[in-house]
């Protein structure tokens, strides 16, 4: 069976980097000619663990090609999966405009009976109306052959992509075409010796699925972090109350993490998308929208309970930050809707210098936040970002900067507080002491500068 895959961000390629090392012939087709060309000499375009040797082995294998070509990749196809992106409109809505466009060059060119899979995070509905379409061109076309239709979630979390999909936790396959879910279980024969659960579905229900455990996860997130703020007014520890609440199983101690709100290119879109679809449905997602919202606050809050410890009027003019990690979350290069860029943003209108610094993020910061990249001085470590600086914010967990010399930083400050925006050394006196030290959702006696000296 051969494989195309349209779209080849970090959903399509990674998805096609797996199913190439199970074997199959995968064509991987953008629109990007610079990313295939990369591709095309083994160069990934993007930063996930894992992914680079099974690129390699791929292409080495030959069962691994790229192309910039739709014709190409989907004649040569039997079942296509669409990977395109679906971001936001300003309405919130999903943009629907590349899946359209990769729609409408299947109904172009298929060239005989086909299986198209949605991947991509779609709007209930979606699905069905791409079969619809699809049918239409066929018609158009007098063509003797079907194109049947699936939808096929997504589940995969970034900076653990490649692991998530060798190893799913569920597959979700909605569709109602018998020939497209044997030839999916086909695909997916691994998993399923595995005894990984599948499910089968009607394609709104798949969709739903998806938008459903994606919105979950904010609203417990959401949930977590307001929590935090109101733990800080009354004296309690967001990182124990989150333990004690995660020893309850049907509450489980996942996505309890407090922290500098959520990020990235799927939940603030999604939850949006959701919200936009109830809208139309007249069935508002109340719970939905309230995460959405205290998310916003979240990333306020952080501004200005820096802005206050290190000024008493909260303006930060004379004052340098140093903002440690720009991606969205550790392990990924990936910095869209990442809480560091409305930090920044907070900071610097608050008259703030910032230095800041990403193990992976810095590239796409400088390509891509060009309303304030005049106020950014990106730098090249930890310690250079925190040379002379009155403070360091920490925005996201990279592993790294547990062991980046603390003594060393702290002594080359002008100032003396570290916001540890992600509780990462809540517990270690090593790094406190060294500090006026905030973490979020606890104002437990932290050991200050002054107590140490
Ligand atoms: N990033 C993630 O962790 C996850 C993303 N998803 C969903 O998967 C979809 C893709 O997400 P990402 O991979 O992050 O997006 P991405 O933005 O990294 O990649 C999308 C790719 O599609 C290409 N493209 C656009 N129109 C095209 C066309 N007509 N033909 C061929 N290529 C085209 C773009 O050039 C780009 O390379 C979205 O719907 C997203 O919500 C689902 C689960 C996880
Ligand atoms: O649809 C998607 O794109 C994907 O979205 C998320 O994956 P991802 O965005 O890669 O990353 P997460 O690990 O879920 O983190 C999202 C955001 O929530 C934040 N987060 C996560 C967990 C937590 O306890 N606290 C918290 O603040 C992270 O820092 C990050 O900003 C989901 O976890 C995936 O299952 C889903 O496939």
């Amino acid at each position: 069976m051969k494989i195309g895959i349209i779209g080849t961000g970090y959903v399509g390629l990674v998805h096609g980097a797996v199913l190439s090392s199970y074997g199959f012939a995968v064509t991987c087709m953008d629109v990007d000619a610079e990313k295939i060309g990369r591709l095309s000499e083994g160069r990934s375009p993007l930063y996930e663990p894992g992914l680079d040797e099974l690129l390699t082995g791929g292409i080495d294998a030959g069962t691994l090609s790229f192309t910039t070509s739709a014709e190409e990749a989907i004649q040569s196809s039997d079942v296509i999966f669409i990977a395109v992106g679906t971001p936001s409109r300003e309405d919130g809505s999903a943009d629907l405009s590349y899946v359209r466009e990769a729609t409408r060059q299947i109904g172009l060119y298929a060239n005989g009976y086909k299986v198209v899979v949605c991947k991509s995070t779609m709007p209930v509905g979606t699905c069905r109306s791409i079969a619809g379409e699809l049918n239409r061109s066929l018609e158009a076309r007098h063509a003797s052959f079907r194109i049947d239709v699936a939808s096929n979630p997504e589940f995969l979390r970034q900076g653990k992509a490649v692991s998530d999909s060798l190893f799913p936790l569920r597959v979700v396959i909605g569709t109602e075409s018998d020939e497209a879910k044997r030839m999916l279980q086909t695909i997916y024969e691994g998993h399923i010796r595995r005894k990984v659960p599948f499910l089968y579905t009607n394609p709104e229900t798949a969709e739903m699925i998806k938008y459903a455990s994606n919105a979950f996860l904010a609203v417990k997130i959401s949930f977590v972090n307001e929590l935090a703020l109101l733990s800080e007014k009354v004296g309690a520890n967001i990182e124990d109350i989150a333990f004690g609440m995660g020893l309850d199983d049907r509450i489980s101690p996942h996505f309890l993490q407090a922290g500098p709100g959520y990020g990235g290119s799927c939940f603030p879109k999604d939850t949006q998308a959701l919200v936009d679809v109830s809208r139309k449905h007249g069935e508002e997602l109340y719970i939905v929208r309230a995460a959405i919202a205290a998310n916003e606050k979240q990333k306020a809050r952080m501004v200005a309970k820096i802005s206050g410890a290190l000024s008493p009027g909260g303006m930060l003019h004379g004052k340098t930050i140093a903002v440690w990690g720009l991606s969205f979350k550790p392990e990924t290069d990936d910095i869209r809707n990442a809480p560091s860029y409305d930090i920044i943003d907070g900071l610097l209108a608050k008259g703030a210098a910032v230095n800041a610094y990403c193990p992976q993020g810095m590239k796409q910061a400088k390509r891509l936040w060009t309303d304030i990249n005049g106020g950014i001085n990106y730098c090249e470590s930890e310690a250079d970002s925190a040379r002379n600086a009155d403070a360091i914010v920490i925005v996201t967990e990279w592993e790294q900067f547990r062991a980046c010399g603390w003594e060393r930083i702290a002594a080359s400050m002008r100032g003396g507080f570290l916001f540890d925006l992600r509780n990462m050394f809540a517990e270690q006196a090593g790094v406190r002491r060294l500090f006026d030290y905030y973490a979020v959702g606890s104002n437990e006696p932290a050991y200050t500068l002054e107590e140490t000296l």
